[in-house]
């Protein structure tokens, strides 16, 4: 027999959540049910009994909370597991929660270290709701594994954007498809100027978390100014992560290549359209500039929310799904947002050396659309010589319609219709002969991942290297959004899947045992939205890619985007702890 205490610490006479335990008809146990509780100063602490099976006593402890919406005074009404909404889609409903968790199975003793995950948590501001899943303000979420125990957390990261709303009670900032609404036509013109100045563009780091090299760890998003660095014991917003040089740059990749010696990333250039290759030195905050790209077509550069390197190459996609400056000024989203779909002005893939800068070559490929390259590496001749780079990507079959199947009223929707357009492991061969065109096909046969495929992580070691395994989320159909994990084989050409009824997980992250020699000797961690609307961490073992452990959070958490993995033993002096 186990115990879970959960306790609220509270300022003021206000309602603030609390944890209410409970068990449901069947007798099984449920970790917690939310309740609130009107309380004065001081803390509550809540004492319950857990499952037959369960050994472990487990201390929730949640620390001073702010409430992110009104909360009612007494235990929500039971609803059927059925009626219940998913929390991937519902807005955290507090600012801050931390304790330990209850698991379930083994966690690996090497596993020694805090799993990371950042995305958009928050989706309204009072009455007003955000409309597109990458609107919402950045929830950071901390697993904290030592000694097979397991303490978890979330935290709201406090950009100056999300810290605006909340003072004002209104959108202060322009998010990815939300704009402030102009009071008049003279602070319109004053928007444009905001808009190019980047002053009214957000700093809301809502779509990835990566740790230095240097050991500090940063939120990102697409804009410049919301690179934000965090503690990653507390989940604290230290403060704003301060480019040093004069590169300026409104917008770059969401995903930066970060090694423990460097951090590379893309600066497109909407003015004459191309890409700034640079590159930060770990312990630095400069950036420098490797070389540069020009677009072969369109009006404007590719969207770069991800681009691959090999070991001696970056390779810079230009998607004719582009950026739109028409659409970076529209008060009203459009159906492909910030972007458009040029597919007169064709697809390329550039390759520039890591060491010159220079472009060794650009090819003509297939339309393609993708957010998220898996890796790259060079095909060598029984010289040593590179002849072709392979990249890899989760493609969505030259289809825009993804975007606008991640609103989150699409997404919020329940009608059971197989809506999820078609995705698939994209492998472009990009031939290094001065050949003017690649190739891009199908690594293998979709099926195997129900031709749902994104989110997707690899074995840190394996970066711009040969590989073999990529994990990723897939669909089991029917659905309206990746509703499996996926270990994917691109030797075997075959995938393992890992599949809950109604659950939603997010991306499958990658932990190397230490010491491993086996590319998938290791865990993967997901974060899972069950259908009764609670959610829990869910590791499986990368080999066999069956559950090893699961712990239940004490109430289900938003979707999340990226994570990253911070060692035990990363202490470094510039952390901020
Ligand atoms: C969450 C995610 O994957 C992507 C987020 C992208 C954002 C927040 C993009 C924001 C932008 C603006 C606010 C204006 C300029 C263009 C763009 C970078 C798309
Ligand atoms: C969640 C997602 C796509 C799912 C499609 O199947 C894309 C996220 C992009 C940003 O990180
Ligand atoms: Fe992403």
């Amino acid at each position: 027999m186990a115990f879970t205490v959960s306790s609220t610490t509270v300022a003021g006479g206000n309602v603030f959540p609390s944890i209410w335990t409970d068990s449901d008809d069947s007798g099984r146990n449920i970790i917690s049910r939310n309740g609130f509780s009107l309380m004065n100063k001081g803390s509550l602490l809540h004492l319950s009994t857990k499952g037959r099976n369960r050994r472990a006593l487990s201390v929730t402890c949640s620390v001073a909370t702010r409430p992110l919406f009104s909360v009612p005074s007494s235990p929500p009404p039971r609803e059927s597991s059925h009626e219940r909404k998913l929390s991937a889609w519902t807005s955290i409903r507090q600012e801050r929660w931390e304790g330990e968790l209850l698991v379930e199975g083994e966690i690996p003793l090497w596993l020694r270290g805090t799993y990371l995950r950042n995305g958009p948590g928050l989706w309204n501001i009072g009455d007003y709701s955000f409309r597109h899943l990458f609107d919402g303000y950045a929830t950071l979420v901390g697993l904290h594994f030592n000694n097979g125990r397991l303490t978890a957390g979330h935290r709201q990261i406090e950009s100056e954007a999300y810290k605006a709303a909340m003072k004002n009670k209104r959108l202060c900032y322009r998010e990815f498809s939300e704009v402030p609404k102009p009071a008049n036509f003279f602070s319109y013109v004053g928007e444009l100027v905001n808009l190019f100045s980047g002053v009214s563009l957000t700093d809301n780091a809502n779509t990835g978390v990566v740790m230095l090299g240097d050991g500090r760890v940063v939120c990102l998003t697409e804009t410049v100014k919301g690179s934000i660095q965090i503690n990653p014991d507390t989940l604290e917003t230290i403060g704003k992560f301060e480019y040093s040089d004069k590169l300026g740059g409104l917008i770059h990749s969401a995903h930066p290549v970060v090694t423990e010696s460097e951090f590379l990333t893309l600066l497109p250039d909407l003015v004459n359209p191309g890409y700034v290759v640079v590159r930060m030195e770990a312990g630095t905050n400069e950036r420098k500039v490797l070389g540069r790209v020009n677009c072969r077509g369109g009006p404007s550069p590719g969207w770069v929310h991800s681009f691959p390197v090999t070991e001696n190459y970056i390779i810079v996609p230009e998607m004719p799904l582009r950026y739109c400056v028409q659409n970076l000024l529209r008060a009203e989203p459009t159906p492909l947002y910030k972007f458009e779909w040029h597919p007169e002005s064709k697809a390329f893939i550039h390759v520039m050396c890591r060491a010159t800068g220079k472009i060794v070559t650009t090819v003509e490929v297939p339309l393609y659309v993708t957010f998220h390259f898996i890796n790259a590496y060079e095909e060598k001749d029984e010289d040593g010589r590179a002849t072709a780079i392979i990249a890899d990507c989760c493609e969505h079959n030259a289809d825009t319609t993804i975007l606008e199947k991640l609103k989150l009223q699409n997404l919020r929707s329940l009608s059971g219709e197989d809506v999820l357009p078609d995705a698939r492991v994209g492998r472009f061969t990009i031939p290094l002969d001065g050949s003017a065109t690649g190739k891009l096909e199908a690594a293998l046969d979709p099926d195997h991942h129900g031709r749902g495929l994104d989110m997707c992580s690899i074995n840190p070691a394996f970066l711009g290297k040969k590989y073999r395994y990529a994990y990723a989320c897939g669909a089991r159909r029917p659905c309206n959004f990746p509703n499996t994990i996926t270990k994917i084989d691109l030797l075997k050409k075959t995938a393992k899947n890992w599949h809950e009824e109604g659950a939603v997980p997010s991306e499958p992250f990658f932990v190397a045992r230490p010491g491993a020699t086996e590319e998938d000797d290791g865990v993967v961690i997901s974060m899972v939205s069950a259908k009764n609307g609670e959610g829990y961490a869910l590791l499986l073992d990368g080999s066999t890619f069956e559950e090893i452990a699961r712990a239940k959070f004490p109430y289900g958490l938003p979707y999340g985007l990226h994570g990253c993995w911070v060692p035990k033993n990363a202490e470094n002096p510039l952390l901020g702890k």
